[in-house]
Parts: C-alpha cells; sequence; structure tokens
C-alpha cells in the first residue's frame, strides 16, 4: 500500500464515525497522490501526511444557557484549530443540530486548504454547536452566544484564532459573540470577522462569499470560451451565500432560477428576486413560502428537487453532499456547462466524477467559495491598521483574489498533466503552500 492509502486507512481508524471527515481527507489526498509519490520517502519520514490530518488542537465544551420559560438548556461547542503554518486560526462557526465533531474536523480540515489559497496568512479552523437556533428569541440567541463564548475566549484572539459566521451564525450572532468576549477580555481587537460596520466590520464581507463565487465562476467560464450572459442559473440554499450568488449573478448577465431552504424550493421562470428574497431571509427570517406568496411567478415545491431544473450552471449553496451522483445525472443529462460550489463539499465523491467524466467545468468549493474568509482577512487587516477601506476598495481586491485562485488552481492542475481537473489543481496548489511552511518551521 502506498503512503496515501496507510494515511486514508489511519484517519478512518483513529476517527471512527465521522464520514464527513473521512469524505474531506479521502477527495484531497487522493488528488495529491501525483505530488507525494514524486517525494514519497521525505513525506513519510517527516510524517507529512499524518500531521497534515491531525488537528493541532480541538475543543469541545459545555454551552449552558437559560431558555424563555426558564429551563436551562444544555448543548455542546466545539472549536478546532487545525492548522496554523500560514497564520493564525481562521474559519466560521456553524449553529445547527447536525452539528457533530466529524463535520466541524472535515470543515477545519477544508479550510486549511482554502484559506492557503487566498495568498493571505491565514490558518485553518472552524468551529460551532448542535444548537439550533430556528424559533429561538433574540433573547435566547443572546444568551447561548454569551455562554458558547465564556467559554471560547480562553482559546481565540486577533492573532490567534478568529472565528467567523456559517450555516445559523450572521450578524446578530457576532454581534453577541463579540460583546461578550470584550466583556470578559477587555479587548478591543479584531477577534472576530463579519463585524457590524459600527464596530470594525468591513464594507462587502457580508456580499464576499456569493460574489466570490460569481467572479471564480466567471474566470472559469471565460478561460472555457463561455459567456455568462443569459446563463440560466440554478442555486440552491438561501442564506449568506445564495443570496449574493444570485446578486452578482443578475449582475453580471445570468438568469438564476431557483433557491431552497431545508423544508422546500423555488423555482422563479422569471428569475429570482433577490430584494424580495432579502427581505424573506434577512429581515423577516421567514420560510421561502413566504416568497412565493408574494411572488406570482414563482412555484413552491416542499422538499428537495432545484437538480431537475434544466440550466447551463448550477452552484450548490446550501450545505454538505446536497448534490449526489443521481442529481450529477439529471443535470448532465439537462445539459449543465459548469458547476462551482459555493458550500463546503456539497457535491459527493461520485457526483464530482461524474461531472468531471462528462467534460461539465467544476469549480471545487475550497477555491469558489474562498472569497469569503479572504474578505475576513482583509477586515483583519483593516483592524490592524484601525482604518475602514471603501466598498468599491475591498470588492476589487476580492474580484482579484478570485481570478488569482482560478488562475493558480488552472496553473497546478496544468503542471501535474491534469489540465481543467480543478479539484486537483486546486488541492495541489493549497497544499504545496502549506507544506512549504510546515517544513520551514520544523517538526511542530
Ligand atoms: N457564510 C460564509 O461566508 C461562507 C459559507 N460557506 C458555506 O456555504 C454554505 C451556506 O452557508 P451560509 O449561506 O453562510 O449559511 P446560512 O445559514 O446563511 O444559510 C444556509 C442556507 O442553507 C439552507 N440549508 C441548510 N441546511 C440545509 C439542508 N440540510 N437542506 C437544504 N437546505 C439547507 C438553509 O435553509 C439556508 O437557506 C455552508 O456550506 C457554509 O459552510 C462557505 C464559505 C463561506
Ligand atoms: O470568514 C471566515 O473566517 C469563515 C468563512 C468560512 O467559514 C468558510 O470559508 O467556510
Amino acid at each position: 500500500m502506498s503512503y496515501v492509502d496507510d494515511v486514508i486507512e489511519l484517519v478512518v481508524k483513529q476517527n471512527p464515525s465521522e464520514p464527513e471527515f473521512h469524505q474531506a481527507v479521502k477527495e484531497v489526498l487522493e488528488s495529491l497522490r501525483v505530488v507525494i509519490e514524486e517525494n514519497e520517502e521525505e513525506f513519510k519520514k517527516n510524517a507529512l501526511l499524518e500531521r497534515l490530518v491531525n488537528p493541532e488542537r480541538q475543543l469541545k465544551f459545555r454551552v449552558p444557557w437559560v431558555d424563555d420559560n426558564g429551563q436551562v438548556q444544555v448543548n455542546t461547542g466545539y472549536r478546532v484549530q487545525f492548522n496554523s503554518a500560514i497564520g493564525p486560526y481562521k474559519g466560521g462557526l456553524r449553529f445547527h443540530p447536525s452539528v457533530n465533531v466529524g463535520i466541524i474536523k472535515f470543515l477545519g480540515f477544508e479550510q486549511i486548504f482554502k484559506n492557503s489559497l487566498t495568498g493571505l496568512p491565514i490558518g485553518g479552523g472552524k468551529g460551532g454547536s448542535d444548537f439550533d437556533p430556528k424559533g429561538k428569541s433574540d433573547r435566547e440567541i443572546m444568551a447561548f452566544c454569551q455562554s458558547f463564548m465564556t467559554e471560547l475566549c480562553k482559546y481565540i484572539g486577533a492573532d490567534t484564532d478568529v472565528p467567523a459566521g456559517d450555516i445559523g451564525v450572521g450578524g446578530r450572532e457576532i454581534g453577541f459573540l463579540y460583546g461578550q468576549y470584550k466583556r470578559i477580555k477587555g479587548l478591543s481587537e479584531g477577534v472576530l470577522t463579519g463585524k457590524a460596520l459600527s464596530y470594525g466590520g468591513s464594507l462587502t464581507r457580508t456580499e464576499a462569499t456569493g460574489y466570490g463565487l460569481l467572479y471564480f465562476t466567471d474566470e472559469m467560464l471565460k478561460n472555457n470560451d463561455i459567456d455568462i450572459k443569459d446563463k440560466t442559473i440554478v442555486v440552491s440554499g438561501a442564506g449568506n451565500v445564495a443570496i449574493y450568488a444570485i446578486e452578482k449573478a443578475q449582475q453580471l448577465g445570468g438568469k438564476p432560477v431557483t433557491c431552497s431552504d431545508s423544508t422546500g424550493w423555488i423555482y422563479d421562470p422569471e428569475g429570482i428576486d433577490v430584494e424580495l428574497l432579502k427581505e424573506v431571509k434577512e429581515v423577516k427570517r421567514a420560510r421561502l413560502t413566504e416568497y412565493a406568496r408574494e411572488r406570482p411567478s414563482a412555484e413552491y415545491h416542499e422538499g428537495k428537487g432545484v437538480w431537475s431544473i434544466k440550466c447551463d450552471i448550477a452552484l450548490p449553496c446550501a450545505t454538505q453532499n446536497e448534490l449526489d451522483l443521481e442529481d450529477a445525472k439529471i443535470l448532465v443529462e439537462n445539459g449543465v456547462l459548469a458547476v462551482a460550489e459555493g458550500a463546503n463539499m456539497p457535491t459527493t465523491i461520485e457526483a464530482t466524477e461524474y461531472f468531471q467524466a462528462n467534460d461539465v467545468l467544476f469549480g471545487p468549493g475550497k477555491a469558489s467559495n474562498a472569497g469569503g474568509v479572504a474578505t475576513s482577512a482583509l477586515e483583519m487587516a483593516q483592524n490592524s491598521q484601525r482604518l475602514s477601506w471603501t466598498f468599491e476598495e475591498v470588492d476589487s481586491k476580492l474580484q482579484n483574489i478570485m481570478q488569482n485562485i482560478f488562475h493558480n488552481i488552472d496553473d497546478a492542475a496544468k503542471a501535474y498533466g491534469l489540465d481543467k481537473n480543478y479539484v486537483a489543481g486546486a488541492n495541489i496548489a493549497g497544499f504545496e503552500k502549506v507544506v512549504d511552511a510546515m517544513n520551514a518551521q520544523g517538526i511542530v
């Protein structure tokens, strides 16, 4: 067995019941074979891969809080500080009932390579809780966030670990978390990103992941002689990433016609009304049925189904493993030209391979959704400078970063004779920088 196979087997053995973490590791290590095999003995002697797949530190803690009925509730909090070779741990917090250590580890592992691809000095980490924000009052959300931060604040800081949002964590939650950090530590510092503008946030951070996804997609399409104008685009999700992906897709002349949440999905053949979607999701925090009620051209369907709509471009922006082999077959049959991931690992390995085998351009999340964390790093830079940059300044840096990511992964793929395999290109380019930094710092 090769070194890569040994390490994949070790990960499965040492981390039982963590299928998403196994999946993320397999996907990365499989495409690194070509790099590892060039210098296998050296990598093995330095236990490079064993160090890469083992988090530097893994925190799990109790989060007690009091609900509106006076009942004490107990949730579990996590922070996985995966790899700091390039810079302070950086990555979001997810509040969702499905959260467990394996999910946080898959997200933290992906984050190492994504953050490396941004070209900015940030290491990889991720955290969260099995707390479900759905249906909770603002006071309950605040009570939970304060308790969560009371423990987490011992392990984070502007130069050590800088969390941000992810599923279930937006501006409201970041505000409560920041307030509690400042209260306990007495520090006004850039310890979190995704802050509001009034206390150190960056313009464009709200839009960054969705906009970045479209900057990347547009660059990938242009390099393959495809114009995004008038293309029909199918989007899943209706949260932060999906909303701003839809907005930028429209600005670039594309036509997004779907969105979805955890209970149902919208098909709007006239094109999604993004202002209405913002009103429903960001202001009212309501279901998509509300969108359909207000918009005569929209159809609402229960369950999952956006991938059944004929399209040129598919952008999965909801959650992991939401697009499987059956969905991929339907999309290919309907003539899809390109798929780019807004969410983290939304496409199963089998579906990804099916797209690649059928010449569908495929942008992997660690490259295509890196605009969010890249703009978080720009927020950190502004906080360190005690300055705020304009929307145009941040947006143009974001655009540059996403175009560079595309070209770096394209070059890395070509260097190994894997032209147009952007999955391999992203893993290789992300890995090479992390390995350089790890090697330079000795055995740590
Ligand atoms: N917010 C950010 O800056 C970044 C987010 N991501 C990823 O993008 C994805 C979406 O995150 P956000 O938009 O920030 O979260 P969000 O909480 O704003 O929205 C998530 C959306 O996905 C839907 N969703 C969640 N679970 C679902 C399920 N099981 N089935 C169907 N729909 C489901 C929700 O209803 C919601 O509309 C996640 O995979 C996240 O890790 C990736 C990079 C950065
Ligand atoms: O902005 C950040 O630090 C977090 C972004 C994130 O969680 C992600 O890229 O998946």
